[in-house]
């Protein structure tokens, strides 16, 4: 499957003859593999040399995009965790969890509070709803020893699932309650620890722009923010205010502070970062900037992400092949994604066009570039 389409179109315009020469080489070299494992293993490699700073996006869709193996159980293609969904929002989290089903992940799972989890329960039966989080104003008349207790409850509950996610999402539709950040910031120590990627966004941006060190360092970790969150970012990391003369350099500068964390910057063009270059996905999109399209975006970010340390580790089995860093790889796709998506539905439902149309556009967006049969 991957072969076909990886050497038509797409993949012809990335690859060089030189290329396809290599390519060549390591079929006959590679015993063992799979053809279309070698092929993706060189994909990999090419995208890693590019020298542009536009991605070649599509690539990147078709080279980390698994096929549909039927040999594969369930959860293979990817059991995604979002944290998020309080009092205030319910829609954020919805988007972010049914985005990553509509990719192809097979399981989709949000944490929230218990308000929260009978909503999103109700948009979809597609979702594992855990109504683990508590808010301040939901437990104001405990003292200080029965909230540590809560606390640790919560930890305990998010600790019997952690094991089994490939990714996880915190934020979107987080809020900000104190008490539910101080949790929130367990759970994600407690990821780390268990080397999970973590993906972060909205108010969860919130809270690491706080608590740098949640993140600091972490290879694994993905931070999306948009224009705002960028901005606050900056302005507590680099202790400066945002300067659009040098967009690269201050985004290289902010991930390189952060210990090399991907920095995925949402705007006209999205800007990807993991401090050692900077690539951009400026695909035309959509002109309506309604609500919710960054939660879609997170999401996706979610499940590319796993599903391209599923291809480097087969391009690490061969060493002649180079590492590439599946976090930016999860972020070209996601935007890319988005931005397709975004199109067609605008296609359809011009200034009607709402979050939930971009969603089911997903599919068809990513069909086109790596059909399912
Ligand atoms: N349906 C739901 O449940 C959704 C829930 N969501 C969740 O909400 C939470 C907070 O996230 P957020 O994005 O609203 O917070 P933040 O970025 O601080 O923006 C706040 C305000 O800043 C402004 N503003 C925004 N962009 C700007 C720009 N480019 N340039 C200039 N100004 C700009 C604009 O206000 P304005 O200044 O226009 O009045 C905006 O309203 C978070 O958890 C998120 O996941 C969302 O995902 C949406 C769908
Ligand atoms: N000015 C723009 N022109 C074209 N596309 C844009 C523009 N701004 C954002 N986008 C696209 O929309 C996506 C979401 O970005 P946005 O800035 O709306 O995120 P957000 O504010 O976090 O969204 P949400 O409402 O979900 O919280 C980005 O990935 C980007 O592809
Ligand atoms: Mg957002």
């Amino acid at each position: 499957m991957f072969v076909k389409h990886g050497m038509n179109s797409g993949f012809s315009s990335l690859a060089s003859s030189a290329v396809l020469r290599r390519q060549q080489f390591l079929i006959r070299s590679l015993k063992g593999y799979s053809v279309s494992d070698k092929i993706r293993m060189e994909a990999v490699k090419c995208l890693s040399g590019g020298a542009s700073l536009e991605a070649n996006a599509e690539s990147v869709l078709r080279t980390i995009t698994p096929s549909l193996d039927p040999t594969r159980h369930k959860g293979q293609a990817g059991k995604i965790a979002v944290i998020g969904g309080c009092r205030e929002y319910t829609g954020a989290p919805y988007f972010a969890a049914i985005s990553a089903l509509k990719i192809g992940a097979d399981l989709s799972h949000v944490f929230c509070t218990e308000g929260a989890a009978t909503v999103i329960k109700s948009y979809s039966p597609e979702l594992i709803v855990h109504p683990i989080l508590e808010e301040s104003y939901n437990i104001s008349g405990v003292n200080d020893e029965g909230k540590r207790d809560i606390s640790k409850k919560i930890l305990s509950e998010f600790d019997k699932w952690m094991e089994r996610f490939d990714c996880l999402l915190v934020g979107p539709g987080l809020g900000r309650d104190p008490f539910l950040l101080e949790c929130v910031s367990k759970i994600m120590t407690r990821a780390r620890q268990s080397n999970v990627p973590i993906v972060v966004d909205g108010d969860g941006l919130f809270l690491v722009t706080n608590s740098i060190e949640l993140v600091s360092g972490y290879r694994l970790a993905v931070l999306t923010p948009n224009v705002n969150e960028y901005k606050r970012l900056v302005q507590k990391v680099l202790g400066c205010d945002v300067n659009d003369q040098n967009t690269h350099g201050e985004l290289l500068s902010l991930s390189k502070q952060i210990g090399n964390v991907t920095i995925l910057r949402k705007g006209k063009s999205d800007l990807i970062s993991d401090g050692e270059k900077v690539q951009s996905v400026s695909i035309y999109g959509s002109p309506r900037r309604c609500g919710g399209q960054g939660d879609i975006l997170s999401g996706s970010v979610a499940v590319f992400l796993f599903w391209a340390r599923q291809c480097n580790s087969a391009a690490e089995r061969e060493s002649t092949i180079s590492r590439t860093n599946p976090t930016v790889l999860g972020c070209i796709a996601g935007s890319a994604l988005l931005r397709k998506a975004a199109a067609l539905a605008f296609e359809h439902k011009k200034r009607s066009t709402l979050t939930t149309d971009i969603i089911e556009h997903l599919g068809q967006s990513l069909e086109a570039i790596s059909p399912a049969s």
